[in-house]
């Protein structure tokens, strides 16, 4: 063959290629009817504990999202009269080994004999993969809330956040290797944030790729390299820039809870809202726990100097502590905001698919058709 032929071949093999490289939704054209097949292969545990707990049971755990207003909905309601909150417990995820005698110890200290519908909320329990088996192992009862946001301000929040650590002095080593993996500066940490996600990109276009662009099969692949607790997803060698975006990847670590508990046991907040209209998503939480709407856009009120609603107490206005609302004003540069809102658009999109429901910030570009 001539040389020529040759060129002619790899081009047409690389222009093949390059039409399946394309990281969009639009090119996922037969996946939505692999949801429920997917997910009605239930896995359940045999052993369900509530018989044998005589304990504070919660009435439902908060399991997350980092940085998407967790305390926001916490702290708003606590101040419903029938629902008292607990805090944060880390049990099914960090002291599991401690048994239920621990967790039920801690939940009668805490709440103190209150006749009322007691709550925890752990934000990484959305991400660790036993925690849904071991809530329903404890009560198959138990409501989920998932509390979701933007994922570009998610990725900005964190950041912040582990910068404005007041660690220990045990903790301070971590937070010291944290902000050396992150960056010393926002700048730095763009920079180096931009690169991760073009590393992520090629790895994600190749996956793609082997799914023929059908991006739920690819999500489907995430999926298992999750449950075989594989890269991108937590392992000794991942770094934290990788981290805080896969954190974003809200359906996959959905499914294992949606693959155990009934769906009319789960609800998905937009925690995007909270900052300008809390009331909204906090009548759709109070419905969820059939408890009388005493939330309403009368309890809040806006405060000029936090940029932000806080709680109208008779008058006197109520607004989380300085650790939160710390990102106002914080921005991306416009090349490293839009390169992350490409990145996280379809992980959007595909959510949003799986919850049917649209979220606050997602633009009509997520209106692709699929
Ligand atoms: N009404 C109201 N008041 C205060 N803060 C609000 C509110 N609504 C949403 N938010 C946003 O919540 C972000 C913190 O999220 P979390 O509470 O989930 O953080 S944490 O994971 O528990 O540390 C926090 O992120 P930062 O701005 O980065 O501090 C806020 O933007």
């Amino acid at each position: 063959m001539e040389l020529n032929t040759y060129l002619v071949i790899v081009i047409l093999i690389l222009l093949a290629f390059s039409t399946l490289i394309n990281y969009d939704l639009a090119t996922a054209d037969e996946g939505f009817s692999t949801f429920p097949e997917f997910l009605t292969s239930y896995f359940r545990p045999n052993k369900v504990h509530k018989e044998h707990y005589n304990g504070t049971l919660p009435g439902f755990i908060i399991t997350g999202v980092m940085k998407c207003g967790t305390g926001a909905v916490s702290k708003f309601l606590s101040q419903h009269s029938g629902i008292y909150d607990i805090g944060e417990t880390y049990f099914f995820n960090r002291y599991y080994e401690k048994g239920y005698s621990y967790y039920d110890a801690l939940l009668t200290r805490r709440s103190s004999g209150k006749r009322k519908i007691v709550f925890e909320k752990t934000p990484t329990y959305y991400k660790t993969l036993p925690t849904a088996e071991r809530i329903y192992a404890m009560n198959p009862e138990t409501k989920i809330i998932l509390i979701v946001c933007d994922n570009v301000q998610r990725t900005l929040s964190r950041y912040l956040h582990i910068l404005h650590l007041n660690p220990s002095a045990i903790q301070r080593q971590q937070k010291e290797e944290k902000i050396e993996d992150l960056g010393q500066d926002f700048d730095e940490f763009q920079t180096r944030l931009n690169m991760t996600v073009d590393e992520l990109n090629i790895e994600f276009e190749w996956m793609l790729a082997k799914r023929f662009g059908n991006f739920y099969r690819f999500v489907e692949d995430l999926y298992d390299l999750f449950n075989q607790r594989k890269h991108p997803f937590a392992t000794k060698e991942s770094n934290l820039k990788e981290l805080i975006l896969t954190d974003g990847f809200y359906s996959i670590y959905h499914m294992t809870y949606l693959k155990m508990f009934e769906p009319e046991r789960v609800l998905v907040v937009d925690g995007s809202t909270m900052k300008d209209s809390p009331w909204t998503e906090l009548y759709r939480i109070q419905k969820f726990l059939e408890v009388p709407v005493e939330l309403t856009k009368d309890s809040f009120k806006w405060s000029e100097e936090r940029g932000l609603y806080c709680l109208d107490k008779g008058g006197d206005v109520n607004c989380l502590g300085k650790g939160k609302g710390r990102s106002q004003g914080w921005q991306f540069e416009p090349y490293l905001q839009e390169k992350l809102a490409d990145f996280f658009r379809p992980f959007d999109s595909h959510f949003a698919d799986l919850v049917k429901r649209k979220f606050s910030w997602q633009s009509n570009k997520n209106d692709v058709d699929i």
